[in-house]
């Protein structure tokens, strides 16, 4: 309890949470005393059967849904303290987000959209950020579709410009929901070794809620749900693993 969270490796850490749905015999245990932590830097898989808690553990640690009970630490910051207006300056500052859907903006270019969580913060950005928003550009290949609209683009770059658009401000953690979930196996493929090379080369800490062992295959760590408790946790593993793994929890459900 004395511990810091970013004093031990952890960009971010849940302890005893518990998410219900509903009341009384209706009642759904989404998460069931969950306690685990987010490494710094490490792209980590959040697996599970359909309905095992895993969109809940993402939006409840992004803030997005509140906890019944338990808590959640971003950094220091302890979020399950916290009111609805703090938690959305929190999430435009320290936090991005790429969806299976994309959720760009149609009417912004491809530029627009990639500079939109400065924009909704309510700033410009500094020299240094600048910088970095080319680097992205150009190493996430879309230098010569700035001006774009995201209908002009196949699936593939309208991810990419997704990637951008989460790693502009440099949040402390990107939360990747089913992000290859759209798009064929090869573009997906590029997709998931690109979130693995911002873990990497930037030391971006990711985590990917999935339940495609490929996907899962691409990650540092993963760690499996099963009925809305964290049943286990490896390190990088192939997807026949992480197959095999995921068929012994269904076999026991
Ligand atoms: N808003 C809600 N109201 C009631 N029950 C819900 C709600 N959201 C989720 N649940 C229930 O909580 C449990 C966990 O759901 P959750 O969506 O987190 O699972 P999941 O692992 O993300 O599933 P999937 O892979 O199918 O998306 C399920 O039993 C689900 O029916």
């Amino acid at each position: 309890m004395g511990m810091n969270t970013t004093d031990i490796g952890l960009i971010a850490r849940v302890a005893h949470l518990s998410k219900r749905y509903g009341t009384g015999s209706g009642a759904v245990a989404a998460l069931d005393d969950v306690s685990i932590g987010i490494r710094h830097g490490e792209f980590t898989a959040i697996m599970g059967p359909s309905g095992s808690g895993k969109s809940t553990l993402m939006h409840v640690m992004a803030g997005l849904d509140t906890a019944s009970a338990g808590q959640v630490w971003l950094g220091d910051t302890e979020i399950t303290a916290m009111g609805d207006s703090a938690l959305t300056v929190l999430r435009r500052r320290r936090v991005g987000f790429v969806f299976q859907s994309f959720n760009l903006v149609p009417t912004l270019d491809v530029l627009g959209n990639i500079l939109l969580p400065f924009e909704l913060d309510g700033r410009r950005p500094s020299a240094k950020e600048r910088e970095w928003v080319d680097h992205l550009v150009t190493s996430l290949g879309l230098l010569n579709r700035l001006s774009h609209r995201p209908h002009q683009l196949s699936g593939g770059q309208q991810q990419r410009v997704a990637i951008a658009r989460a790693l502009a401000t440099r949040p402390d953690l990107v939360f990747a929901d089913e992000p290859t979930g759209a798009l064929d196996s090869r573009t997906g493929r590029e997709v998931l070794a690109l979130l693995a090379t911002a873990a990497r080369d930037y030391s971006q800490s990711i985590a990917m809620v999935t339940h495609d062992p490929i996907a899962a295959s691409y990650a540092d760590r993963i760690l499996f749900l099963a009925d809305g408790r964290v049943v286990d946790d490896r390190p990088r593993s192939s997807a026949e693993e992480i197959s095999r793994i995921m068929l012994g929890m269904e076999a026991a459900l």
